[in-house]
């Protein structure tokens, strides 16, 4: 199978290390021929435009993005070297996936699992957050489609978001829906983005917004028709990338970083407090019924 991009675009697999690059030509236009030896079963899918410094990073584990442990690991290392990458100055984070951004974590990796697996899937969770966090390139959320829970979390750790009008998106922490509390650094992304009365609301009532109430809130920072989405993104990023990058980068961490600090202090400890909450019969119990409950909503 052979991709072509247009010129300038770099094909990024993050299965197998591989970074594609080199130009033939096709009649009049020149282009990037890939041959791929790509793994198929790659779960984000990176285009990294030389010319302009814009890498597109799309979201595609079927069928919902649900982040469970391979897809987090992979969707760390590619971020890992576009940040590497002296060629890439800012990723947009977005889905390929119709009609969801990302379902949020994988209910499945927190249900029904030993207690090392619950450590080593909180573990990848945190790592994600930390790099995105603390990430030194812009990045833009295109929230193309729902985005509840850890799929909210990821939007909200990009410096913008940008989200579909579509008012059958919904976006959100809902994690008290489940019965269960999202961690210290989930509440404090929340908070640093809308302010502490309505995290708090948000946050008990596990709060699912469509994109005009989103706006609303500031839990995003646009509201466009679908298919410009990621023009919109991209023209953003634009504006972005105008302004002198070290002083950006330092504004970015001087807001962020006593947030990931936190975190970084009691790495730990939020693990076994995740395992020890996760491991309770009663939580069990509860995600039990919220799983049934997503199967029955097909019946
Ligand atoms: C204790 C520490 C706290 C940890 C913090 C937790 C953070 C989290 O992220 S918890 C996860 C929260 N996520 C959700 O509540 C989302 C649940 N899903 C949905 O609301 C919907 O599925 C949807 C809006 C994302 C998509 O709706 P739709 O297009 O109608 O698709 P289906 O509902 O039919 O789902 C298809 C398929 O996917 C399964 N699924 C959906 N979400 C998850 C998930 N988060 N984890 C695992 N599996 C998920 C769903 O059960 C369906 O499976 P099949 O029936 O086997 O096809």
């Amino acid at each position: 199978m052979a991709a072509v991009l247009r010129r300038g675009v770099k094909l990024i697999s993050s299965g197998s290390s591989q970074l594609l690059s080199g130009g033939c030509k096709h009649g009049r236009t020149s282009t990037l021929c890939i041959s791929s030896s790509r793994p198929s079963s790659s779960k984000i899918n990176v285009e990294l435009d030389s010319s302009t410094g814009i890498a597109v990073m799309r979201f595609q584990n079927p069928l919902v993005n649900s982040l469970n442990l391979d897809f987090l690991t992979e969707i760390c290392i590619s971020l890992e070297k576009l940040e590497l990458d002296k060629s890439c100055r800012g990723v947009i984070l977005t889905s390929a996936q119709p009609k969801i951004f990302s379902a949020g974590l994988d209910i499945l990796e927190m249900y029904g699992k030993n207690p090392e697996h619950y450590a080593a899937f909180w573990k990848s969770v945190q790592e994600i957050w930390l790099k995105l966090y603390g990430y030194s390139k812009i990045t833009i959320a295109a929230i193309n489609g729902s985005s509840p829970a850890g799929g909210c979390l990821i939007a909200l750790t990009a410096d913008y978001r940008i989200m579909a009008d579509n008012p059958r998106y919904t976006i959100g922490l809902n994690e008290t829906q489940l019965g269960i509390v999202a961690p210290f650094w989930f509440k404090d992304t929340m908070l640093n983005t809308v302010g502490h009365r309505t995290a708090e609301l948000s946050l008990q009532f596990g709060l699912m917004y469509t994109p005009s109430d989103a706006l609303k809130i500031n839990l995003v920072d646009l509201v466009v028709p679908e298919e410009q989405v990621l023009s919109t993104a991209t023209e953003t990023m634009t504006k972005f990338l105008a302004i002198p990058g070290h002083a950006r980068e330092i504004s970015k961490s001087m807001m962020r970083k006593p947030v990931v600090d936190r975190l970084l202090s009691c790495r730990d400890a939020d693990i076994k407090n995740f395992v020890s909450f996760i491991s309770k019969d009663s939580i069990q119990k509860s995600l039990g019924q919220y799983l049934s409950m997503l199967k029955q909503k097909k019946s």
